[in-house]
């Protein structure tokens, strides 16, 4: 019989991507699914619903304790609260989960299972339950170069990272076209004319940017149109942010390394940094390989490792066609390029990579560890 599974969290911009993914990919078929919501419970249910056609409340425990699986991309603050209550009301279902909430918990397992396969399947057979997807940056890295890892061909790897809009939600993308459409309004009339001098439009820019109201700046707290933050989540106070922490803290996790699993941990280190991208989060790699492997074994290695990942030939044709944002947002592909040997010696690789990260960044992921627990 299909498992029943609760849906939680799919009217976001997540959850909407996630339903597109289940439904493209037939996923409702093997699922009895129940739709819940946070502000609607009683409302009508989407089309993907088969025997219930209203939705149910997220907080009612007593509901949600029914399902055998209950997938979320609600957000961290619904998982702080309800986690906790289901698993003390002896719920053993299977929690699988968006926000980074409970990704260091030494019972959760990050999934990405064309990574970590082997990780999900000992923590299955040990009776795992809670299932989290991975920080966005982190999952589409792995995706792309996450051969060389299981190669064992890591000493350290350093990763700087533009990231698009959408990782703070969908108002930081509305927030940041509003701005590029102030900014242009402001120069229009200028940009018309060809005669016009460029540094009239620069100073006229500058200011407009500088004189952005709180209002005009309430999501990215400054203005990201026409700029960059090079500073993503919260401040840890030693000089690091919690994006960059993720990248080695989630990196190993996910690979089955470091002290919780009584090896020794890859350093992974650099920095993360907002650009007005809108969806898709790209990523300068540095590597310290083990040894010199010749770069077309490199390429071999990354090609052959999972049905997404494309290397992308280092020429400019090549890297203006497949290896851009505008390029990638809405597929699943994984483009990287840029693979080059380093001037610091043979052992350095230099690799750029690209991923949509509300797709492998965020919703698929779960809706293949969803599949893995079903099939
Ligand atoms: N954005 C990202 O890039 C990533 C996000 N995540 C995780 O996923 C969580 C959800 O993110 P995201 O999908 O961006 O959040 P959203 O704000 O788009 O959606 C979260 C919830 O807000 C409620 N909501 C209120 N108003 C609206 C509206 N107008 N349209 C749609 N939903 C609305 C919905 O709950 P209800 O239907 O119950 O009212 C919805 O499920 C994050 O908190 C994070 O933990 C993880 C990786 C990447
Ligand atoms: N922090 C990411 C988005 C995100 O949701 O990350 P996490 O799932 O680790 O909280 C970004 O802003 O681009």
């Amino acid at each position: 019989m299909a498992k029943l599974t609760g849906l939680v969290g799919w009217r976001g911009m997540v959850g909407s991507v996630l339903l597109d993914r289940m439904q493209a990919e037939g996923d409702f078929d093997v699922i009895e699914p129940v739709f819940f919501s946070t502000s609607n419970a009683g409302g009508p249910a989407p089309a993907q619903a088969r025997n219930e056609t209203t939705l149910q409340d997220a907080y009612d425990i007593e509901a949600l304790r029914k399902c055998e699986i209950i997938l979320t991309c609600q957000g961290g603050d619904y998982t702080k609260q309800v986690y906790p209550q289901l698993r003390a009301a002896g719920w053993q279902g299977h929690w699988i989960d968006a926000a980074s909430t409970l990704r260091m918990d030494k019972d959760a397992v990050i999934v990405l299972d064309p990574v970590n396969m082997p990780v999900i399947k000992n923590a299955l057979a040990a009776g795992g339950n809670t299932w989290i997807g991975g920080n966005c940056t982190v999952s589409c890295m792995l995706m792309g170069v996450g051969a060389l890892y299981k190669a064992g061909l890591v000493e350290w790897m350093s990763t700087q990272t533009y990231q698009a809009a959408s990782g703070g939600g969908a108002q930081h993308m509305r927030e940041l076209l509003t701005q590029f459409g102030t900014l242009y309004g402001e120069v229009a009339a200028l940009l018309q004319d060809p005669k016009s001098a460029i540094l009239e439009i620069d100073r006229t820019v500058i200011a407009k940017q500088r004189a952005l109201t709180s209002e005009e700046t309430s999501n990215f707290l400054v203005p990201l149109g026409g700029s960059l933050i090079p500073w993503i989540d919260s401040d840890l106070g030693n000089g690091t942010s919690r994006e960059e922490w993720k990248g080695m803290a989630e990196t190993n996790k996910i690979l089955g390394l470091g002290e919780a699993f009584g090896t020794p941990a890859i350093p992974v280190d650099g920095y993360c940094v907002r650009i007005g991208a809108m969806r898709c989060h790209s990523q300068a790699l540095t590597f310290k390989l083990k040894k010199d492997v010749p770069l077309d074994e490199i390429e071999e290695m990354l090609a052959q490792d999972n049905a997404w990942v494309q290397v992308v030939p280092n020429t400019k044709e090549a890297t203006l066609r497949d290896l851009t944002p505008v390029a990638v947002t809405g597929t699943m592909r994984i483009p990287v390029g840029r693979l080059r040997k380093l001037n610091m010696g043979p052992e350095y690789l230099g690799a750029f990579t690209i991923g949509d990260q509300l797709l492998w960044g965020a919703a698929e992921p779960l809706r293949r560890m969803l599949r893995i627990l079903v099939n």
